[in-house]
């Protein structure tokens, strides 16, 4: 019999995520599998699952006191079956909702499908992201990488703050990539992440030094 696990899908923002979310919850579903979609701090302002291809389904807020476990055996008790959870923007889940989530994989038999980006605009884990590093049964990266502008893969997330690239800041900083917003953000590979050159720089600044695909 497969046994159920827990599963950390992870990547730089706009690396399909949240689409993936909800097409493997609509993949599960179409089964008769029952499932428990949650999400927190979703960039709609919501208690939702958004994808940037125009796909966004209602989930439950995570809040700071949430327990997990505790959620999902209260859902079991009254009457409900559930075969799986869709966990978005789990980077901002405390460690200790992490732990509880193993617990609902280990004592429950249910499989658990975390979602999040690995670390932070100054490169830093997020403590959430750390924990499923830590506990998943696999940790598994979207086939599609955005692209830094220089063509080379995105790894490595920027925040842009008045134009400017920043590295100091809360860790927590809700928003979307791409201009517009005061504060947004933009993907970027690890060179230019480290050398601190964004797109908009890279057209005013461009070099022999910061020609696309220099070694
Ligand atoms: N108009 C579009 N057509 C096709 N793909 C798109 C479009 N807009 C965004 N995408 C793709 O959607 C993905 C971002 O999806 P999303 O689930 O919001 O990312 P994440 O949750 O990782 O931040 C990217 O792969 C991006 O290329
Ligand atoms: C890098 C970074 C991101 N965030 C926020 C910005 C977005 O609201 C989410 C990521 O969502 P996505 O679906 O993966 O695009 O995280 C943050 O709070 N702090 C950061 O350093």
């Amino acid at each position: 019999m497969r046994m159920a696990e827990l599963v950390f899908h992870t990547g730089p923002m706009d690396s399909g995520k949240s689409t993936l979310a909800l097409q493997m919850d609509h993949a599960q579903s179409a089964h008769d599998r029952q499932g428990v979609r949650y999400a927190m701090h979703d960039r709609s302002g919501a208690a939702r699952i958004t994808s940037r291809i125009g796909l966004s389904v209602e989930a439950v807020e995570v809040t700071d006191s949430l327990d997990l476990y505790q959620d999902v055996v209260d859902r079991l008790s009254r009457g409900g079956r559930i075969d799986y959870l869709i966990c978005d923007e789990a980077q901002f889940y405390r460690p200790e909702q992490i732990d509880q989530l193993a617990r609902v994989v280990d004592d429950l038999g249910i499989d658990v499908y975390c979602f999040g980006i690995l670390a932070d605009f100054r490169t830093e884990l997020f403590p959430g992201s750390k924990r499923l590093v830590e506990l998943a049964d696999r940790v598994v990266q979207p086939p599609v990488s955005p692209l830094c502008w220089c063509g080379r893969p995105a790894t490595h997330n920027a925040r842009i703050v008045g134009g400017v690239m920043v590295r100091q800041g809360d860790q927590v900083g809700v928003g979307d990539i791409g201009g517009g917003s005061e504060i947004h953000y933009e993907v970027l590979c690890r060179r230019h992440h480290r050398q601190g050159i964004t797109g908009e720089m890279s057209k005013a600044t461009l070099s022999e030094q910061t020609l696309p695909f220099d070694d």
